[in-house]
């Protein structure tokens, strides 16, 4: 059965579409970046958050295509860095008049996700209750519940949130990773999200195989060439021209 299979011998390895390998990490290696970053040479997690959710809320954009004035978005949000990503798209639909509606896992934010409230907060979006979801249409579900920060099954809201999207038959976009699944294995502790498709941040996460996230983007969090190799990544600046791109897996 593949829900619980180890399937750390069948790594993907992934591509720009001009066929330059891009390194994937763990998350103890992303974790590490991300640290770099924060301590000694920026961005500030603030600011790549931001990117991050900028970035998705433009590939939401690209999903809707030309009825994206109409739609309206569900925005799941978790407490820690992957929900911040969430809620700060979520700003940046609700900008842009889209009906959006931001449904959180918990109370308990983490600094930088709850300044992202604090501003989401100023905007014409809804935050709703988790009861309410059944009575709030979506045309897309945005998935910011989980990402790298999972270690075991999602428990508690997070999983009855988890087990609503994926029976709402609405298009679901993941933010990092499809929320229940281990970044580094691919292996799914217990319900995973089944995305349309995901968009991961600054490089791919080793454990992201194609039947599990649908379409694969890569997003770039604004993190400098020299702060990957601080960390011993090889890394080459895979964007271009721009912010976020498509990824070949094999
Ligand atoms: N440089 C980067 O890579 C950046 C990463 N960011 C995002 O931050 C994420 C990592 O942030 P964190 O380390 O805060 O971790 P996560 O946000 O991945 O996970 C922690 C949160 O998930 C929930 N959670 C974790 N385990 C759970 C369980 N078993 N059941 C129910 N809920 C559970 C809780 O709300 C907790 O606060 C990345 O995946 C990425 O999406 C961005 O914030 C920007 C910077
Ligand atoms: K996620």
């Amino acid at each position: 059965m593949q829900r619980n299979a180890d399937r750390s011998n069948d790594l993907p390895r992934f591509f720009t579409e001009s066929g330059v390998e891009i390194p994937s990490v763990t998350a103890d290696q992303m974790r590490e970046i991300d640290r770099i970053a924060m301590e000694e040479t920026g961005p500030n997690l603030f600011q790549m958050m931001e990117n991050a959710g900028r970035s998705l809320a433009l590939m939401a954009l690209d999903f809707l295509g030309r009825e994206w004035r109409k739609a309206r978005i569900t925005v799941l949000a978790g407490g820690g860095g992957n929900g911040g990503g969430g809620i700060c798209a979520a700003r940046h639909l609700a900008n842009r008049g889209i009906a959006v509606s931001l449904c959180l896992a918990t109370e308990r934010l983490g600094e930088v996700p709850a300044q992202q409230q604090g501003i989401f907060q100023s905007t014409r979006g809804k935050e709703i209750d988790p009861d309410h979801l059944n009575r709030t249409p979506a045309d897309l579900i945005v998935d910011a519940l989980i990402g790298y920060g999972l270690t075991d099954a999602p428990r508690g809201t997070a999983v009855a949130l988890i087990g609503w999207a994926n029976g709402s038959g609405t298009p679901i976009l993941s933010l990092d990773l499809p929320s229940g699944l281990d970044a580094a294995t691919g292996v799914a502790y217990g319900e995973a999200i089944r995305p349309q498709a995901t968009l991961t941040l600054a490089l791919p996460k080793r454990g992201l195989h194609p039947d599990r996230t649908g379409p694969l983007f890569l997003a770039d969090l604004g993190i400098p060439e020299e702060t990957y190799h601080r960390a011993g990544v090889a890394y080459t600046p895979p964007f271009g021209n721009r912010f976020y791109i498509p990824l070949v897996v094999r």
